[in-house]
């Protein structure tokens, strides 16, 4: 059979268009050179990519592919008055130099368009189906949900893409995974991903490419479909992978930065190609029941440290090696944990609603409606942050703000916030937060802070119970 007509996946499909060069190591490794169609750049992974290509005297090779915002050290108060802390206040201004002086296309603070990268690429329509799309940043498998070929990169690589427009990659297997079925109300497309997650393992998807089909990915909207993507790489998987369908093409239809016209015509006859052939091969593939599937919260220090809210904290003891249980002993001290407590029993200090992995207008919705006028319990602290200027101004004109502020809980502009403690939101040793971002390692949200990784709806029934909670439960 030649190539051209043996079935594909649509990962081989994405890789081999993008192959400028092919070789294969003695291990029967492909490494290639492979054609970079997008970078997004942030101030916090691109200043060495900008210094390299000082020192070494190379222009920007397609300034036009490159789209640049910065959001992790950004505060999301007073953002009318110049950032306070110095150091913040930096990083920001030299992403404004670096991208002035190459003549990047730079979103600042103040635009209408300013978001967390991986929502505002799609949102302006700078991801697209078929292309590959790097940042130095590892949730850039969120990009993955519009069938685009995008992975998180390193610092040094960033310049590598800025001079050359290509990178050198190592070709990764096919892991499908296959998840049927209709989500049980309360049960969201992060209760999905963190399942998934629990089932492979943190490093379980190293070396692959993870591909979501079945029928309860067809049924997710395009802000489900990201939450999934945005997470593969908690399971190990440099890239997550939804094949595009009509559903996708709506989304991105009209977007600033998509197609128009004839080009729009055009590019849709070729994103319509982009799906795993029938008959193509996966090196691995696990199956994913979602008629059964219960709301999920994490328990310890890594994001497969995860179980149904309705379990209980685990017993090393019933660990099946020593390794395993030395794993969940630390797990638990950090957390503060004892084994056998239920989770709903665990009382939490802090909700963070946001993240570029739950903080678009549907997962805002998803919070506003689980509230249903209840307040937050007095003791807890509730944060939330929209993804994107366009997401909070969306929310606004549906009235989130006055729901979420009735509630008790504070409304903030768009960045990464209480994600990733890079910023003036964080919390003290000891805290324990339900968040609804994508990772609870230690530290994550402060020195000594505990994080639980639950959904939006979650995150708003935790905030009102003031312990980890249920969103199916009655009320
Ligand atoms: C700061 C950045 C490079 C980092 C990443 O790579 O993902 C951050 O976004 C994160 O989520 O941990
Ligand atoms: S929101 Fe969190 S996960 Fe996403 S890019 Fe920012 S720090 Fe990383």
């Amino acid at each position: 059979m030649s190539p051209a007509t043996s079935p594909q996946t649509l990962y081989d499909k994405l890789w081999t268009s993008h192959v400028v060069s092919e070789d294969r190591d003695e291990h029967g490794d492909t490494t290639a050179l492979i054609y970079i169609d997008r970078q997004m750049l942030h101030e916090v992974s691109s200043p060495q990519g900008f210094e390299g290509l000082r020192m070494r005297g190379l222009p920007v090779r397609r300034a036009e592919t490159q789209l640049a915002v910065a959001d992790h050290a950004v505060p999301t108060r007073h953002r009318d008055q110049p950032i306070a802390d110095p150091l913040a206040r930096e990083q920001v201004a030299l992403l404004e130099r670096n991208t002035t002086a190459t003549g990047l296309r730079y979103i600042p603070l103040t635009d209408g368009r300013h978001g967390i990268v991986h929502v505002i690429g799609p949102e302006q329509g700078f991801t697209l189906p078929g292309i590959t799309l790097v940042c130095g940043d590892s949730h850039t498998s969120t990009h993955g949900a519009f069938g685009a070929l995008a992975f998180g990169i390193g610092a040094s690589e960033v310049e590598c893409v800025l001079a050359t427009q290509t990178l050198r990659q190592r070709r990764a297997r096919n892991l499908r995974v296959r998840v049927s079925g209709t989500l049980p109300p309360g049960v969201t497309a992060k209760d999905v991903i963190l399942a998934v997650i629990g089932r492979l393992g943190a490093s379980g998807a190293v070396g692959h490419t993870l591909e979501f089909c079945g029928d309860t990915i067809e049924a997710m909207t395009m802000a489900e479909r990201m939450t999934v993507c945005n997470m593969s790489i908690e399971a190990g998987a440099r890239s997550g992978l939804i094949a595009p369908d009509e559903r996708t093409y709506a989304w991105l239809e009209g977007r600033p930065m998509a197609p128009r016209g004839a080009q729009w015509e055009q590019a849709l006859d070729y994103w319509r190609t982009l799906h795993s052939d029938a008959g193509a091969v996966f090196d691995r593939s696990i199956d994913l029941d979602a008629n059964t599937l219960a709301p999920q919260v994490t328990w310890g220090t890594s994001p497969d440290q995860v179980l149904a809210i309705d379990g209980r904290v685990p017993d090393p003891a019933t660990a099946p090696n020593d390794a395993a249980a030395r794993k969940i002993a630390r797990a638990l001290d950090y957390m503060g944990l004892s084994a056998g407590t239920p989770l709903q029993d665990v009382a939490i200090d802090h909700v963070f609603i946001g993240s570029c992995t739950n903080s678009r207008i549907e997962d805002l919705r998803a919070a506003a409606a689980q509230l249903q006028g209840r307040r937050k319990a007095e003791h807890v602290k509730a944060l939330v942050v929209p993804g994107s200027a366009q997401v909070a101004r969306q929310a606004e004109a549906e009235g989130l703000d006055r729901l979420f502020t009735a509630a008790g809980f504070e409304w903030r502009e768009p960045a990464c916030s209480l994600c990733v403690a890079m910023n003036d939101d964080r919390l003290l040793p000891g805290e324990r937060c339900a968040s609804t971002s994508n990772r609870n390692f230690e530290g994550r949200q402060g020195v000594g802070a505990r994080t639980h990784l639950v959904s939006p709806a979650m995150a708003a029934e935790s905030a009102i119970a003031g312990h980890l909670a249920d969103p199916r439960t009655e009320r």
